[in-house]
Parts: structure tokens; C-alpha cells; sequence
């Protein structure tokens, strides 16, 4: 993969001055996810999975050079190292909390996968260390009462949009590395109201041309994936769209995103279920057997860029969607660009860059926001000071 210009974080951009890039400065919680989850996340993936002595040794290594050390290259050896030398620049050698956040925590899941030798072969090529995680949300209770709340859906069109946009909205809640940091309860009671809601906008740019091709970009597994996969079949299903392609990662990331088998996963939760979320599973099986349903897992997925950087062929696919949704807190840092922006900034201006109409479906959880009324940032700011990472809040934006 070769993203438009090779990035370092370092190089002046025109909204650096206006919107610094995120860092992990003390106090911060880019920090916190640099200090606790992702050392939390190692003694997770370690007790999950019964990994022989040199892949253990290799995950104490990483813990060190995390925890102590300054950030080392991938080994040569590495296959796909190459890239990350070009992409690493300047970041070898420091520590990872003085280093762009996106780029250090993109480089921490490449690492891990690295020390459990992901993508070399052997007999633990492939092995995905979050399985065990992505396996047990899967089969919790929680996804079999919204199953049940698929059979309970409103008859009334406009209601049953509405419900099935908040369920893939809010499912973004279900993200595995929120559980990895302060007590490991996951967010906290959902707000009411979001805080910014192009729901409306969203509907009618689907409706204002002939059905095409929708763009999702997926987030997570398990009970995020599970209605957005709902909501995928439903734009099928009401003509909204000809075709749905959803993007996934190309490999294991960010603890809990979703790739190639977890969708496969969830088809199968789907015939093992009755009512609604079986039939809706079988609509999705004959979707990805003729085509409709299409599954992309471009290189670009796990870079540490923002999309501002994707390749020609990535922004092509874009370009040609009806429309392209992005789900989650990750895609909207990589969307609008992870920096401190004012929260008052256009999401148009910060996505103007965006080869064709995109929405983000997204609860916040991290520093990064664009595009809110002054007056609801005010009243965010004075009544709860951790409403941008606590993930209560919400938010549909659209750029067409
Ligand atoms: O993309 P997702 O799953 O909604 O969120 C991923 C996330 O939890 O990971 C980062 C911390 O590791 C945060 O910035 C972000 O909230």
C-alpha cells in the first residue's frame, strides 16, 4: 500500500496552527490509552490465549518497549516492514507519547501482531489474538435481546429508519478497548439527544438519486457489526441502495474491529437465531453470494493516517458511492484528521477533502469533535467534563 505522500506527523500543515494533532501529553487521554490500555490490553491478549514461551517473550518485550522504552522499528525481517520504515520517519527512537496518537496506536497493534508472528508463516499465521474477546461478546446475552428487538421493529417507515440508523449508531458503544481502561465497565448510561443530527440529510442525499452504491466503512465486531450489517440489509431492502460495499480491516486492530470472519461470525449467530434476525441473515448470505453485498478489506484500513492520505484506488471507491458511512470514533479521527479542532468547526470544512458525500455514525470517545453549535459545546463543557471520551454521547454528521 502507498498512501498519497509518505506522512511523519511532523511535516507543517496549514491546520496545525488552528488544530494541533493529538499527542500523548500528560493528563491527556491519548496518554491514558498509551499508559493503561495498551499494556492492559497486552495481560488480555496473554491470558486469553495460551501462546509457547517465544511469543510470551515476545509480548513481555513489548510491554517493556511500551511501558520504558522509546519506539523500535519493526525487525527487517517483519514481512511488510517496509512500509512502516517509510511511514515511521521521525517516530523511531522517541517515546510513543511524543509521536503523533493515531500513528502510535496504529504501530502498537502492527507490533503486537508482529510478536505473535501474524504474518509469518507458521502455525500461528492468521491466529487473531482478540478472538477469544470478539467470540464471547458474540455469544452474550446482549445480542440475542436485539435480536428480539428486531421482531418488535416499528411498522412505520420513517419510525423503522430511525431505529435501525440509532441501533448501528449506538452500537458503536460495544468497542472491547473501552473495557481496558478506568475499572473496565465500558461507557457509561447513554445520553439522551445527540449532539449533532443529520439524520434527515442522511435520508435524503440516499434518496435523491437512482439507487447506487453505499459505502460502510464497518468498526467493530460482534454487537457493533451485527445492526450495522441490519442496517445494510435494510438499505437493500428499501431501495435505498443497489449495492452495499462494507469495508473491513485487513487485519486484527484496535482490539475489537471487524474483519473478514467476523462477519461470517455474525451470519452464523444469524442462522442459529429465529424470527427477524434470521431472516435478515439469510437476506445478508444471499446479498454476499450475488454480489450485492460486497466485502472490501483495503491495505489503507489499518494505516496510520487519516483518510486525507488514501490512495487513489480507495478514494475512487469512495468517490463513485452514493454515499459512504463511516461507523465509529476511529473513522471519525481518521475522517476529520485526529486533532484538537474547535469543536465549532464545519465536520464540511474538516471533511472537504472527501471525494464524495460521507456520514459518520459516531459516540464519542476521544478528544476529537468537529461541527457542534457553540451553545452545546458551552453546556457540554460547564455540565460534564469528560463528555468527548465517555462515549454517553452521539452524534450523525453529513457532508454531501
Ligand atoms: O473506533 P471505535 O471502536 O469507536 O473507538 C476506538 C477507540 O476506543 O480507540 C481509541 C483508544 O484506543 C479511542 O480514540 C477510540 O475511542
Amino acid at each position: 500500500m502507498t498512501p498519497s505522500s509518505p506522512a511523519t506527523g511532523t511535516a507543517a500543515s496549514p491546520a496545525e496552527d488552528r488544530a494541533p494533532v493529538v499527542v500523548g501529553t500528560p493528563g491527556s487521554f491519548a496518554r491514558s490509552v498509551l499508559d493503561e490500555r495498551h499494556p492492559a490490553l497486552l495481560e488480555r491478549v496473554r491470558r486469553a490465549t495460551p501462546y509457547p514461551p517465544e511469543l510470551r517473550a515476545a509480548l513481555d518485550g513489548l510491554l517493556e518497549e511500551v511501558t520504558e522504552g522509546v519506539i523500535e522499528p519493526l525487525d527487517g525481517t517483519e514481512p511488510g516492514a517496509g512500509p512502516w520504515l517509510a511511514w515511521g520517519g521521525g517516530h523511531y527512537g522517541r517515546p510513543w507519547s511524543e509521536v503523533p496518537f493515531l500513528w502510535a496506536e496504529s504501530f502498537f497493534y502492527r507490533k503486537l501482531l508482529a510478536a505473535l508472528r501474524y504474518f509469518r508463516p507458521g502455525p500461528w499465521q492468521g491466529v487473531d489474538p482478540f478472538a477469544p474477546m470478539k467470540a464471547a461478546e458474540l455469544a452474550g446475552g446482549g445480542v440475542d435481546s436485539e435480536f428480539a428487538a428486531l421482531d418488535r421493529l416499528p411498522g412505520d417507515p420513517p419510525e423503522r429508519d430511525r431505529a435501525l440508523l440509532h441501533a448501528a449508531l449506538w452500537g458503536n458503544r460495544a468497542d472491547l478497548g473501552f473495557r481496558l481502561s478506568a475499572g473496565g465497565t465500558g461507557p457509561g448510561e447513554r445520553a439522551t439527544g445527540l449532539v449533532a443530527d443529520d439524520s434527515a440529510r442522511l435520508w435524503a442525499v440516499l434518496e435523491a438519486s437512482a439507487p447506487g452504491t453505499v459505502c460502510l466503512v464497518a468498526d467493530n465486531a460482534g454487537p457493533e457489526l451485527l445492526p450495522d450489517l441490519v442496517l445494510a440489509d435494510h438499505l437493500l431492502a428499501t431501495g435505498r441502495a443497489a449495492a452495499v460495499v462494507l469495508h473491513l480491516k485487513a487485519y486484527p486492530y484496535y482490539v475489537s474491529d471487524a474483519v473478514t470472519a467476523d462477519v461470517l461470525a455474525c451470519l452464523a449467530r444469524t442462522a442459529a437465531a429465529s424470527g427477524r434476525a434470521a431472516e435478515t441473515g439469510e437476506r445478508l448470505r444471499r446479498a454476499l453470494a450475488d454480489g450485492r453485498l460486497e466485502l472490501r478489506a483495503h491495505p489503507f484500513s489499518c494505516a496510520p493516517f487519516g483518510y486525507d492520505r488514501m490512495p487513489g484506488d480507495l478514494a475512487a471507491d469512495f468517490a463513485s458511492a452514493t454515499l459512504t458511512i463511516m461507523k465509529g470514533d476511529l473513522n471519525y479521527r481518521r475522517l476529520v484528521g485526529d486533532r484538537h479542532w474547535p469543536a465549532e468547526t464545519p465536520f464540511a470544512e474538516a471533511t472537504a477533502y472527501f471525494p464524495g458525500p460521507v456520514a459518520a455514525l459516531r459516540t464519542l470517545k476521544s478528544d476529537v469533535v468537529t461541527g457542534l453549535e457553540a451553545p452545546a459545546v458551552e453546556r457540554l463543557e460547564a455540565s460534564e467534563p469528560g463528555w468527548r471520551t465517555s462515549g454517553r454521547h452521539a452524534l450523525v454528521q453529513v457532508s454531501a
